[in-house]
């Protein structure tokens, strides 16, 4: 499913209209009718109405307001539904879909927030189609006009669509003051007017619906909080903009869920396998994770990796550590690099290779906790010479670093080694990529040429990453992943609610799956896992990325549904068992 900026909108608009030759009045007249539907809907759910309507509906047939039955008629003629109209043409649908809504049997006003004579094309002509119909039109124009709220049992928030610029201005912004005042349940047109249609930012002034119809495409402002949110239910109507239209003008963004996902990522999600396969088909990922004080980012990471479907599965930590390492599943192959107590990064390749004898007893466990950075003799992860690790991770399909990895003195020069060494594809996610947002130099720094990459920050992560607030990435998170994908030539996996993964190209794909439960620690160590898993196994980076991130969200969902506690008793592990 593809996910359009208001730019993208208005040229697929242009070319279905002037291209195809289908009229805007057209298209307008099949947005009316699609909201209609959706107001039906909301009215047959909270009069504990007609199901008739609601499943003709959701069997994707587009009559729902032209056959309703006594029932349904005697259901709606208790509702009087409000109208909510702009200057624009997202004003033209709510005109359309008033006329229909009346057709269907329910009492309609429409609210104007300009003088009629300010309407023009084919909004105008919406407006005086809904006039000879009967359909009463209110003048809102003036700030303050009262409108008489609770004589209505709903609204059509149809004030601003993708033609909005900048923070809603009176009278409109009084007007979505007072309908959210008002406790009625608003439907938006295309969307949430007040909202950002690109970004998902919310104005001061910003319609809450419980549900929206986006028209012909998803935008991106749907797809991101604070946007999704304040959206609720999103349905996407056809009005007759082809879809192979988006495909022909290279619409990069692209929604994954359960529907859309196998058509969306063009793998299939269920990742069925030949017969005559066997373990080597599947790959063999490291996971470099863990430390002393977080050993169980390894077990989570390398457990996921088992569960994405490797062949094999080696966890990487320092020899001194493997004690710990000892309640690991049993499929789970350790691999102990020595330590040695040179700085490792400063290791000769000779220097490196002795380093691969056993470790010395004085490398304790304890002493890769945070304090070793201060330690005079290093250990744990910090006395690993990188170029050890990189040389492992030759031989095998895929390496993740970074989960539970913890911190020490010099690791960027540590990571810089291990990036630029390593050949294998990469997943880099946590405590690595705080390393590398230290590095005052990083655009620099050449990874072997040909090498998949991916970055999984979290907005927190991405923030040290940029060097700019959290807040500010959150604003823009779909723009935020693109530019940097680009720039640095990874695949970026922009994490949190409606996880966004950039690819290098251009593309880019929305995660609809996961939930609040979810925002507890390890969940993100259980993700990297995943996609190491998925890269191993053969498929492109972008796409073991994004599919990595969609099973995730769906395992997560699946194990909120099955915790008594609900999903806020969730814990990383059980996203595991789910996967
Ligand atoms: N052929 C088309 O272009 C179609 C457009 N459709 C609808 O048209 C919408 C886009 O229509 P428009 O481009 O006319 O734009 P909008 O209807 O979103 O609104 C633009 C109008 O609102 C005013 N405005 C802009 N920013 C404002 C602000 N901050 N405060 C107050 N007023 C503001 C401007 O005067 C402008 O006339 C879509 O969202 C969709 O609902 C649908 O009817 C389908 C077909
Ligand atoms: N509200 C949410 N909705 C959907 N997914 C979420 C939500 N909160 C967190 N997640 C997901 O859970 C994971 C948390 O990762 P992260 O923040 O790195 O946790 P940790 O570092 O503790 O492992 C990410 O994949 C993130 O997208
Ligand atoms: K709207």
């Amino acid at each position: 499913m593809f996910v359009v900026t208001s730019e993208e909108m208005r040229r697929l608009d242009r070319l279905t209209i002037e291209d195809i030759g289908i009229p805007a009045m057209v298209l307008m007249e099949n947005a009316g009718r699609a909201i209609a539907q959706e107001v039906l809907r909301v009215a047959a759910v909270r009069g504990g109405g007609d199901g008739g309507l609601v499943s003709a509906e959701s069997d994707g047939r587009s009559q729902g307001v032209e056959h309703s039955s006594n029932a349904v008629d005697s259901a709606h003629r208790r509702e009087c539904w409000l109208v909510l109209a702009g200057k624009g043409n997202n004003g033209g649908d709510g005109f359309a879909a008033a006329r229909h809504l009346m057709e269907a049997g329910l009492a309609v006003d429409v609210a104007l927030a300009v003088p009629a004579a300010e309407l023009e094309g084919v909004a105008a002509a919406q407006a005086a189609i809904a006039a000879r119909f009967g359909v009463p039109c209110l003048d809102a124009s003036a700030s303050g006009v009262p409108l008489r709220w609770e004589r209505y049992s709903g609204i059509v928030d149809a004030l601003l669509g993708t033609g909005a610029a900048g923070p809603p201005r009176e009278p409109y912004a009084a007007l979505i003051r007072a309908a959210n005042a008002s406790g009625l349940p608003i439907v938006a047109a295309d969307i949430p007017s007040g909202m950002d249609a690109d970004t998902g930012a919310v104005h001061a002034a910003c319609i809450r619906a419980i549900s929206t119809v986006a028209l012909a495409f998803l935008k991106r402002g749907l797809v991101q909080h604070p946007g999704a949110e304040y959206a609720g239910q999103v349905t996407v109507a056809p009005i007759g903009i082809p879809t192979s239209l988006a495909r022909g003008e290279n619409v990069p963004v692209r929604y994954v869920n359960a529907q859309t996902a196998a058509a969306a990522l063009g793998i299939d999600p269920h990742r069925s396998r030949a017969a005559d396969t066997h373990k080597g088909t599947y790959g063999h990922v490291l996971v470099a994770a863990g430390s002393a004080s977080m050993i169980g980012a390894g077990l989570l990471s390398a457990g996921a990796a088992l569960r994405g479907g490797s062949g094999l599965v080696s966890w990487a930590l320092p020899a001194s550590l493997s004690p710990l390492a000892v309640n690991r599943p049993p499929e789970l192959m350790l691999a102990p690099l020595a330590e040695s107590p040179l700085p490792s990064h400063h290791l000769t390749p000779d220097q490196a290779a002795a380093a691969t004898s056993p470790p010395r007893s004085r490398f304790t466990a304890a002493a890769d906790s945070p304090d070793s950075r201060s330690s005079a003799v290093p250990a744990g992860w910090a006395a690993v010479p990188p170029q050890a690790l990189a040389g492992l991770a030759a031989s095998r399909s895929a390496m993740l670093i970074g989960p539970g990895l913890g911190r020490w003195a010099c690791d960027t020069a540590w990571l810089r080694r291990v990036w630029e060494e390593t050949r294998c594809p990469l997943v880099v996610d946590a405590d690595a990529l705080n390393m590398a947002a230290e590095a005052t130099d990083f655009s620099a720094w050449k990874a072997p040429e040909g090498r998949p990459t991916i970055l999984t920050p979290h907005p927190g992560e991405m923030s040290r990453l940029l060097g700019i607030p959290t807040a500010q990435i959150q604003q823009d998170r779909i723009g935020t992943a693109i530019r940097y994908a680009k720039e640095h030539g990874v695949v970026l996996v922009l994490k949190g609610a409606c996880t966004v993964t950039a690819l290098p190209d251009g593309r880019v794909y929305i995660n609809g799956t996961g939930n609040p439960g979810m925002a507890t620690g390890g969940a993100g160590d259980v993700l990297a896992g995943l996609i190491v898993s998925l890269l191993g196994q053969g498929l492109p980076a972008g796409e073991a990325a994004a599919l990595g991130v969609y099973l995730h969200g769906a395992a997560g969902d699946r194990a909120a549904q099955l915790r008594p506690g609900g999903p806020a008793s969730l814990l990383a592990g059980d996203i595991i068992a789910q996967l």
